[in-house]
């Protein structure tokens, strides 16, 4: 007999994970369909080895570079496989949390294999019929090559292989300056292969303030990394273990040599196969599911979390989305996702943290009562001491003051954004934070210098002037 589940999951990522604990924790009858391993991107080829990898970059880096705090410096010995070993070993420490057991623990049944949906209700995994009363896609998304002749015959790296390597390509072009190009190029590159990395846009992550963008070109460009923006790739071979891309950028048409290419242009929706039609679930031109901001799909008993949406992929996102949509399928239909006040980091070497808007969204958005607040880091005594001042926190601010987005770039900028994140998600005013002591010299103590700097502004106005002059003329001298 077919067993109908109050939630069938289809995905075993972060957006899966999270919807399926959720709803187990609600006491319903749920069950998880992965095809793979429970874990998704963010644990077997996503943030959890790049941020290994990265790590163990960074080590070598410092040892590089630690000539200007009056250390010798040296070349390290990268022990490239030991390095990878390294990188499964952080995987495994963090594999229990998203493994079958802790979802069994959870309340949650997995049932492995391929989910199709078959009707609006149904979805079948291999000879198994599961019927539910709601549903949630989470499949996630897969990288996607771009069409360039002779770019797939090269056997190239995604983000989902370059982790079987065994050992470090001694000349690596990066296609694409997005976040997983930067990211894997500065740490391949400290590790010591030859690194370029070609970004079809006019700068290196152009989702993000053109500032950040171009302090991390100069960042790059300083440790040897050879970035060129405003490049395309027109057409790849390869001749005795050799690849060759023909660029086309600013400076006209070159023939860029490498060992091994990784591209990293873009992600493709999980919705290839689902049975999309059959579900009465529409997708959009690109194959991301449609979702309304309670991440409702065209069936109502269906809802989609994550990746496969095509919003912001990030896992924070992804598992805000699984929480979403099991409490908005199981209990009321009440909560609703805010993409705008989201934040997210690129960990690169300065790390660029952002939340909310960037400047030109926002004055696309608000007209043109928008201010910056900008703190070069130069004036962050912290990042003095660590001789790391080329970074800024970059606040966009509406007409009353309120945080509407923010970016920073700086060694620890991940942690910074955090409390901008709680000001946007609050809509709160900037100075609001000049009252709260932060620790100094700590990073933070940048954030709230611009909070300080923006109160500080509000000493000019003529009403507190004039209390000011008040208070002097009736108080004897
Ligand atoms: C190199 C890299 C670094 C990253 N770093 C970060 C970072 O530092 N911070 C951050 O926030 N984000 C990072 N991300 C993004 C993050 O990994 C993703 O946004 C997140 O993992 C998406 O989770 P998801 O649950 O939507 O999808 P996924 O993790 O892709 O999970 C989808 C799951 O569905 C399964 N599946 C697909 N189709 C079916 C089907 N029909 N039946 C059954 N199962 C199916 C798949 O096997 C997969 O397990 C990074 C990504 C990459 C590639
Ligand atoms: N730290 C993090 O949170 C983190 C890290 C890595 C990935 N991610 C997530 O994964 C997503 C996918 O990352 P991604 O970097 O693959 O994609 P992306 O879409 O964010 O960036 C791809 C880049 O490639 C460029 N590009 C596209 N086609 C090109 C071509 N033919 N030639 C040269 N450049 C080209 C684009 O202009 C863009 O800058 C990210 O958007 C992000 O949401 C997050």
């Amino acid at each position: 007999m077919t067993k109908t589940y109050d939630l069938v999951v289809v995905g075993g990522g972060t957006a899966g994970i999270i919807a399926a604990k959720t709803a187990g924790a609600l006491g319903a009858k749920v069950a998880l369909v992965e095809v793979a391993r429970p874990g998704g991107d963010c644990l077997w080829t996503g943030c959890v080895p790049s941020k290994a990898l990265i790590a163990a970059a960074a080590t070598a880096h410092r040892m590089r570079t630690s000539g200007r705090f009056g250390i010798t410096p040296v070349e390290p010995e990268v022990d490239f496989p030991a390095v990878m070993a390294h990188v499964r070993k952080a995987i495994e420490r963090i594999e229990p949390a998203d493994s079958p057991q802790a979802l069994a623990e959870a309340g949650a049944e997995v049932v492995p294999g391929t989910a199709v949906f078959t009707g609006p209700r149904e979805v079948l995994v291999g000879q198994r019929r599961l019927r539910f009363r709601h549903a949630v896609v989470a499949t996630g998304s897969s990288p996607a090559l771009p069409p360039i002749p002779g770019l797939a015959e090269l056997d190239p790296l995604t983000s989902d292989t370059v982790w079987e390597l065994t050992e470090l390509p001694r000349r690596l072009a990066v296609l694409g300056g997005g976040p997983i190009g930067c990211e894997l190029g500065q740490a391949l590159s400290r590790l010591g292969a030859e690194v370029t990395i070609i970004e079809a846009a006019d700068r290196l992550l152009p989702r993000e303030e053109p500032r950040a963008g171009t302090a991390l070109s100069a960042a790059l460009s300083l440790e040897g990394i050879r970035v060129l923006t405003s490049t395309t790739v027109t057409g790849a071979e390869q001749d005795a273990g050799t690849v060759r891309l023909e660029v086309d950028g600013p400076v006209g048409a070159e023939v860029v040599e490498a060992d091994r290419v990784l591209v990293a242009t873009g992600r493709r929706p999980g919705t290839a196969g689902l049975g999309q039609d059959a579900a009465g679930v529409a997708l959009d031109e690109r194959g991301h599911v449609v979702v309304d901001a309670k991440l409702r799909t065209s069936n109502p008993r269906v809802y989609a979390a994550g990746d496969v949406v095509g919003k912001l992929l990030f896992t924070h996102v992804a598992g805000m989305h699984g929480s979403i949509a099991a409490t908005n399928a199981l209990l009321a239909p009440l909560r609703r996702i805010d993409h705008d006040t989201m934040p997210w980091v690129t960990f690169t070497d300065p790390e660029i943290a952002h939340v909310g808007l960037t400047e030109q969204d926002a004055r696309r958005r608000h007209g043109t009562n928008i201010r910056v607040r900008l703190l070069e880091h130069e004036h962050v005594d912290r990042a003095v001491t660590e001789d790391e001042t080329g970074g800024f926190t970059h606040i966009v601010l509406d007409g009353k003051a309120r945080v509407l987005g923010a970016t920073i770039v700086a060694p620890r900028a991940g942690e910074m954004i955090a409390e901008l994140a709680g000001l946007v998600a609050r809509r709160a005013r900037l100075p609001e934070l000049s009252s709260v002591v932060h620790p100094y010299p700590s990073w933070t103590d940048g954030v709230w210098n611009a909070a300080v700097a923006e109160a500080q502004q509000g000493l000019h106005k003529p009403a507190v002037r004039a209390l000011a002059r008040l208070r002097r003329m009736i108080t004897p001298g």
